[in-house]
């Protein structure tokens, strides 16, 4: 495979902020690849060098075998960057959006007519983009991001403040996208997004990659650590972690929101033996480690999108 976007310790401030600090990526050809990390991680930044709409302080970026900066308008044609809705012109339709998005590109109305199509928005051509719901919105910024039929496509946190049944259409859209051929390159703050989506990830924090693997192997990386929870109020945090403790278990995390108290543990039998004794198994889930384990490994702290 051929290295789509390649990224070589590149870093921005702004002012007292290290946004970026010495981010290196590689995203292959037709790779659906996510950049993750909580509100504040450097996501966007980093999304805005690669896509050359951001000048990085230090660093060198190549995105389709160019540098994106200082704005090279050959790389225009064959990249989509998917805008934030706020940004369409108010007072236009679904279709009049999209079709003034085309003509930049020189893409005629049939071709934007049929994007409005395959983003599931042909019925909607017709409603204001201002009266849209925000999943609506979303699809037709991704249509206006493809109508000129890019390679490369850059999504920015596409489904935040989606329902969830509105995510997951989403969801199969990009899908789709990705395997018609294209590089997908995401940003988001949903880790289960990025577990469902993404063939490979970075996990980001403090402007930093912690991490890059394919979801499944970051999991596997951090030993199977198995998650056990079960109601609130059966037994209280302090006795539950003597309890497995004296039985043997070692406990890498525990904790009761007021929910659930939920152990993480690499020894799921004597925990689940010791709230069996405790008739304490109301409500009981047993899961093995995610990408919210990966992160706790790698920060010491829990992810908080
Ligand atoms: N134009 C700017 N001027 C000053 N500070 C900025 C600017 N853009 C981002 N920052 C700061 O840089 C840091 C990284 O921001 P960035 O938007 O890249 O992160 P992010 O991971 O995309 O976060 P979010 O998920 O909230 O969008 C944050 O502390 C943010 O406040």
């Amino acid at each position: 495979m051929t290295a789509a976007i390649t990224a070589d310790v590149i870093r921005k401030r702004y002012g007292d902020v290290q946004a970026v600090d010495g981010v290196s990526l590689t995203v292959e050809t037709g790779e659906f690849y996510g950049i993750l990390g909580p509100n504040g991680a450097g996501k966007t930044t980093t999304l805005e060098i690669l896509e050359g709409i951001r000048e990085p302080d230090e660093g060198r970026v190549e995105l389709l075998g160019m540098a994106p900066w200082p704005r090279n308008t050959k790389l225009l044609p064959r990249i989509g960057v998917q805008f934030q809705a706020s940004a369409f012109f108010v007072k236009l339709t679904a279709r009049e959006t999209i079709r003034t998005f085309a003509s930049f590109y020189g893409v005629g109305p049939k071709r934007a007519d049929a994007m409005l199509e395959r983003v599931g928005l042909a019925d909607s051509a017709s409603v204001l983009t201002d009266q849209m719901s925000g999943g609506q919105a979303q699809r037709l910024s991704i249509a206006c991001a493809l109508a000129h039929d890019p390679e490369l496509v850059f999504l920015d946190e596409p489904t935040t403040g989606l329902d969830p049944q509105a995510r997951r259409n989403l969801w199969d859209l990009l899908r789709d996208i990705n395997s018609e051929g294209r590089t997908v390159v995401l940003t988001t703050h949903y880790l289960d997004e990025a577990e469902v989506l993404c063939d490979r990830v970075s996990v980001m924090d403090h402007g930093k990659v912690l991490r890059t693997g394919a979801p499944a192997a970051l999991v596997r990386e951090i030993d199977d650590t198995v998650r056990v929870s079960v109601e609130s109020g059966l037994l209280t945090a302090d006795s539950a972690r003597a309890l497995f403790t004296a039985a043997g278990a070692e406990i890498t995390n525990l904790e009761d929101d007021g929910v659930s108290l939920a152990v993480s543990t690499r020894a799921p039998a004597p925990v689940l033996s010791v709230l069996a004794e405790q008739g304490a198994l109301r409500g009981l889930e047993v899961r093995g480690a995610t990408l919210e384990d990966v992160f706790l490994q790698l920060t010491g702290r829990e992810y908080r999108a």
